[in-house]
């Protein structure tokens, strides 16, 4: 349904004129730009430093010298790197009070002192600059823009000329959005070459946190064994000890989750006001908090797949057949314990559970699907289920821990089993937020949430 709406005003506007545009340069993104443009009615005059048509041109495109298809048009998309801007002081003549759309990007951030747009301007004072469409690749333009590329940030220091510009961004199908003066253009012209800000801190974190617990695992579970029995425990580092690692990492990860939230919380009560703001750091934490959630989601699938080819291992056959062998032959059977399989099955259980909510925040976020759900329901499935999966995962090592965790045999050289360490952060958190949700202090902080200031008598006048 929602595809007639926007193919519609692209029918329409195929059988009509729009007036004629210039597009400097014929290279890949000009040469797109076209060719979207023709498609959309436009007529595109192209200025070249050799106008004889090339066939790679869109067909019913001119191609001029700069200067004559500066003529042509008010408006101007330099499709040219920065770096070649200078002859454009030559045409200063032409170009006086004519729009120009700068779309170029640079090979790093804060290259340059200024801007590429604002760098522009300075050449040309007369003209009226106007950044646009840097974020759209050529490639985009020309196979039907995705969702997540259809944004084209504008800005600009003349509101008309910026107008016009957000005119055309419309008429070829995408959508255009006001970003100011052209102050900003730095930070547009930065969009382009972040490399998943975002995901910077989940990612570091878990590297690190993966790094930490394989070394962990390796001197308690290969240098210990072989250093008092003399036995060869390598083969873990395949599956035995990633098998740790990964569930270890996504269960911290999980729990990094929500602390920031907790602290949050905490901060809250101790200033007595939501007014304040949060430190940098547990700001950024909390921006981040989606990014550190699907990480956690994709150790969890590494525990899960490692964890169902288990019984297929040689190891775990080989002891099998040896324990049946060996009792075979001692004529000994091992009694069944309902208490193992009570254990077993219920942290099974729990992990299977838990994984399974897990999943569902992760669907969730999911933006086609956080689309469609209102803010209250996100927040449900975000945060109460969210601190359910939490729990069902804790339980989860915590019974997988058992009797045999605090006992001293599990301790090699003074360091317990990786998971004990594993629980400390999830543990806190859920403690916390227990106090938290009390409802003496619920009902303080939710007073602070909905604007209430403890020593608001004070601060009034602020
Ligand atoms: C797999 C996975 C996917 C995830 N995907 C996303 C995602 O797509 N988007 C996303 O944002 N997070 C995502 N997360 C992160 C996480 O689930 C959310 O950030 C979640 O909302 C945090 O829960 P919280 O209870 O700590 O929330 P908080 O925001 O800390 O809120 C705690 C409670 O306090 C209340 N509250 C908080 N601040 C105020 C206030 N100023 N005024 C009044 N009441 C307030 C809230 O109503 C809430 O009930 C994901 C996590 C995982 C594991
Ligand atoms: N490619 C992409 O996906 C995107 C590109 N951009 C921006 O668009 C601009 C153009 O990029 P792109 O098309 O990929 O680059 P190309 O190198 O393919 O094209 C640049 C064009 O600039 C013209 N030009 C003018 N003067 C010079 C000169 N002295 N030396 C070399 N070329 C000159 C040339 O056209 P002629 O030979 O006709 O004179 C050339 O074809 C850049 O600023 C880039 O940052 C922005 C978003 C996406
Ligand atoms: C389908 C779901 C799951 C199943 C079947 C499952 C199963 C298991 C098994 C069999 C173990 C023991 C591994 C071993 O003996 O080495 C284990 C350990 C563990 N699991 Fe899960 N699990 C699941 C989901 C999860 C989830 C979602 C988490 C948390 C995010 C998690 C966290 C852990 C942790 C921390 C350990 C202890 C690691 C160690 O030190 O050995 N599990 N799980
Ligand atoms: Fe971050």
């Amino acid at each position: 349904m929602e595809k007639t709406t926007d193919t519609f005003p692209l029918t329409m506007n195929s059988s009509e004129e729009q007036g004629t545009v210039c597009i400097f340069g014929t290279g890949d993104f000009g040469r797109s730009l076209g060719l979207k443009m023709l498609h959309c009615g436009y007529s595109v005059v192209f200025g070249s430093r050799n106008p004889q048509k090339s066939s790679l041109l869109p067909k019913g495109a001119e191609v001029l010298s700069y200067s004559e298809a500066a003529q042509k048009s008010d408006i101007i998309f330099l499709t040219i790197h920065r770096e070649h801007y200078d002859f454009l002081t030559e045409l200063t003549g032409v170009l006086n009070g004519k729009i120009l759309v700068d779309v170029s990007n640079n090979l790093k951030i804060n290259q340059y002192p200024e801007s590429n747009a604002e760098y522009l301007a300075q050449l040309l004072p007369g003209a009226h600059v106007v950044k646009a469409f840097n974020t759209i690749s050529a490639w985009a333009l020309q196979s039907g823009a995705l969702d997540a590329s259809r944004q084209v940030f504008v800005c600009g220091n003349n509101n008309k000329a910026k107008q016009r510009v957000m005119d055309i961004v419309r008429t070829l199908g995408l959508t255009p959005l006001d970003q100011g003066s052209l102050k900003a253009a730095s930070e547009i012209e930065n969009y382009p070459l972040q490399l998943f800000p975002m995901w910077k801190f989940p990612f570091y974190l878990s590297a690190v946190l993966c790094v930490f617990f394989f070394f962990y695992c390796v001197v308690r579970e290969v240098i210990y064994p072989y250093v008092y029995e003399n036995k060869d425990n390598s083969f873990r580092m395949a599956i035995s000890i990633p098998n740790r690692v990964f569930p270890i990492a996504a269960l911290t990860l999980l729990a990094l989750v929500y602390l920031p939230g907790v602290i949050a919380a905490i901060l809250q009560l101790y200033r007595g006001t939501k007014y304040r703001r949060f430190p940098d750091w547990l700001d950024h934490w909390m921006l981040c908090r989606k990014q550190l959630g699907l990480v956690a989601l994709g150790f969890a699938f590494l525990h899960v797949l490692y964890t169902l080819v288990i019984p297929i291992r040689y190891y775990v056959r080989w002891r099998l057949g040896n324990q049946t062998t060996t009792q075979a032959i001692s004529k000994k059977e091992n009694p069944f314990s309902t208490s193992s399989a009570w254990l077993s099955d219920s942290y099974m259980a729990l992990g299977i559970l838990g994984f399974f909510l897990f999943v569902l925040l992760g669907i969730t976020s999911l933006p086609s699907v956080s689309n469609a759900v209102n803010w209250r329901e996100f927040r449900f499935v975000q945060s109460k289920l969210g601190y359910l999966t939490l729990i069902f995962c804790t339980a989860h090592t915590l019974i997988y821990g058992g009797k045999k965790f605090l006992s001293p045999s599990i301790l090699r050289w003074c360091l317990p089993s990786a998971y004990v360490i594993a629980l400390i952060i999830p543990c806190t958190v859920l403690v916390l937020k227990f106090i938290l949700i009390l409802p003496c202090v619920n009902k303080t902080l939710t007073r602070i949430r909905q604007g209430w200031e403890r020593h608001s008598k004070v601060s009034n006048w602020h």
